[in-house]
């Protein structure tokens, strides 16, 4: 056996953001232009267009409060894992993929939210390996506290053995279960949070919103941020050019946009992060 101290290896992340989308389309553009010699001038403004849109995200990235260390472990461990062979193993109940943390922007806006609003008890549906929990329980108060529901046990551990590791990690309870369930028990035991964070099925986010506004669960006054409410483009996109994610996101956005009950922003950041105050 040769036993070697390289990196298990990680592969890059594919595109899942309009932007990120944006900037591979404009790289094939620009190589495209190069090989078939097209005009001076239409080659630097193809180069600018470029330049304009890859910089942007590694420029947030330098300017914004860097990662805690177990926020940076969180995320290196998640793209060390080969997520295809532990479903191919039968380890994971569902199809993951590191695509799938949220990361250093949303996870530093998300802290700031929760800094910003006082918030103390939190839901978060979807939680993965638990970077969006990790960087909202860090803005907790020693008695604030963070209820994640996540469906897969295997990716539910994977959290857990990092959160152990932070000393904010004890903020966080983790609900193994669909989150249908989990959320219908909250409310029969009469729990209620002051922020949600919805980030699971894109299918089943019409039913989340129902529960946390009829149920009781959201307080009034309360806030539901959305994640991946741009669905890469595909919410404003053609209809045609929709999946069935893109068609649930597309209509999650009309029913809160016709929500009189509600006041909410849609921000451009990342896949799209919806921020919603319950009136
Ligand atoms: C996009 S990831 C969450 C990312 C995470 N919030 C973060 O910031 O890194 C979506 C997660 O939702 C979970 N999920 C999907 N359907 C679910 C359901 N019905 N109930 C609970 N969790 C679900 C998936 O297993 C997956 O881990």
């Amino acid at each position: 056996m040769t036993i070697t101290n390289e990196k298990p290896t990680q592969k890059t992340a594919r595109p899942v953001t309009p932007l990120g989308i944006l900037v591979e389309k404009l790289e094939g553009i620009v190589e495209q232009a190069k090989q078939e010699g097209v005009s001076e001038n239409l080659q630097s403004a193809i180069d600018a267009a470029f330049q304009l849109g890859s910089g942007l995200d590694p420029y947030l990235d330098q300017v914004t409060t860097s990662e805690s260390e177990a926020l940076a472990n969180l995320d290196r461990k998640t793209r060390e894992e080969d997520w295809s062979k532990c479903f191919s193993d039968g380890e994971t109940v569902r199809k993951l993929e590191q695509e799938m943390l949220s990361g250093h922007i949303e996870g530093q806006t998300l802290k700031m939210f929760v800094h910003m609003t006082k918030a103390k008890r939190i839901l978060e549906i979807g939680m993965f390996t638990g970077y969006s929990a990790l960087a909202m329980a860090e803005a907790l108060p020693e008695d604030g506290k963070i209820i994640a529901c996540e469906v897969d046990p295997y990716t539910a551990q994977f959290g857990r053995d990092c959160f152990d590791v932070s000393p904010h990690g004890n903020k966080i309870t983790i609900l193994v279960d669909p989150a249908l369930e989990s959320m219908k028990k909250l409310a029969s035991e009469g729990e209620t949070f002051q922020l949600a964070f919805i980030d699971a099925d894109k299918t089943g986010y019409k039913d989340y919103y129902r529960l946390l506004m009829d149920e009781g669960l959201l307080e009034s006054g309360g806030y539901i941020f959305v994640d991946n409410t741009l669905l890469q483009g595909q919410a404003y996109l053609p209809p045609q050019q929709r999946n069935e994610n893109g068609e649930a996101i597309a209509q999650f956005n009309q029913m809160i946009a016709d929500d009189p009950r509600v006041e909410q922003v849609l921000l451009p950041l990342r896949d799209g992060l919806t921020m919603i105050r319950k009136l």
